[in-house]
């Protein structure tokens, strides 16, 4: 049998920003591939809003209302809120944020705000989940970085070092955790109409700059993201650790 599997079933996926956007796609894709999702966001009545969504898959939700910032208190609440059978299968670091300023207007609270919402989160938010993970010898770990982490975009300076970050860190972690059996890749999208980018796609100008540097000619589709983050999720890259899918249209690879 040479189709691999892409369901879900039987596995338990947390989602960092899981009620907007690229999170909010990825958590309904994973809900229809058949997994449970913990539902990780700030606002209390989206989270359990998107758990009821999950729910009506026939799949359990389980709401968690935090601040990645605030990685204990996400770790603490699901200490107390799993069962104590379950184990986390498949954790996504995809909260994250951007203050678009140019390098000379970076601010010091600026800089710890978006290093800490992208960056810090996702590594020790990461170190939690790998190390149910490590027990059971199998685990998934996906990062949602940017095209920002690979090519230099006008959208601010530390936004991308973060991204690129991310990129690192799911090199490295991949690299010390292959022998526990967890996969930790990453996704790195163009753009998408999510709250986050609502004000730039707004403007037509833009858009038709970031079509032209764009091969597909279109920003994505946040189904096509979701599509990506449940290959990595499933059976079907079991041979793939350490990379980074870049769901962006072919711009990274748009030279000239
Ligand atoms: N939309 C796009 O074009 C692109 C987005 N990305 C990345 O994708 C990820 C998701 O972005 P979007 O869906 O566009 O953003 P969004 O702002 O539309 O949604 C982000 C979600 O994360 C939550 N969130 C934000 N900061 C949080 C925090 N500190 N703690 C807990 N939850 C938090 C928000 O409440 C929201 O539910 C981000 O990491 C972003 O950098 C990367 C490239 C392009
Ligand atoms: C594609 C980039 O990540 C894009 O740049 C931004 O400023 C937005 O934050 C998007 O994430």
């Amino acid at each position: 049998m040479y189709l691999p599997s892409f369901s879900l079933h039987n596995k338990l996926a947390a989602i960092t920003g899981a009620t907007k956007g690229i999170g909010y796609a990825i958590t309904m894709a994973y809900a229809e591939a058949g997994a449970d999702v913990i539902v990780i966001s700030r606002t209390e009545d989206d989270v359990h809003k998107v758990v009821k969504e999950v729910e009506q898959y026939g799949q359990k939700g389980y709401p968690i209302v935090a601040d990645v910032k605030d990685y204990k208190s996400i770790i603490s609440q699901i200490e107390s809120t799993l069962p104590g059978d379950e184990t986390i299968d498949v954790w996504v670091n995809n909260a994250g944020m951007n203050i678009r300023s140019n390098a000379f207007e970076v601010t010091d609270e600026e800089w710890d705000q978006i290093i800490q919402t992208n960056m810090k989160s996702a590594f020790f938010l990461s170190q939690y989940a790998a190390r149910q993970m490590k027990e059971k010898q199998e685990g998934k770990i996906i990062n949602i970085s940017s095209v920002a982490g690979h090519v230099a975009l006008r959208t601010g300076v530390v936004y991308g070092m973060t991204k690129s970050a991310l990129i690192q860190m799911t090199k490295t972690l991949a690299l010390e955790w292959g022998e526990y059996n967890i996969h930790v890749n990453a996704i790195g999208p163009w753009y998408f109409p999510t709250a986050l980018t609502e004000k730039l796609l707004e403007n037509e100008e833009y858009v038709d700059e970031i079509k032209s540097r764009t091969p597909l000619r279109r920003v994505g589709e946040l189904k096509e993201l979701a599509g990506s983050a449940v290959f990595l999720a499933s059976d079907a890259s079991n041979y793939m650790t350490g990379q980074t899918l870049f769901v962006d249209g072919g711009m990274t690879i748009y030279g000239f």
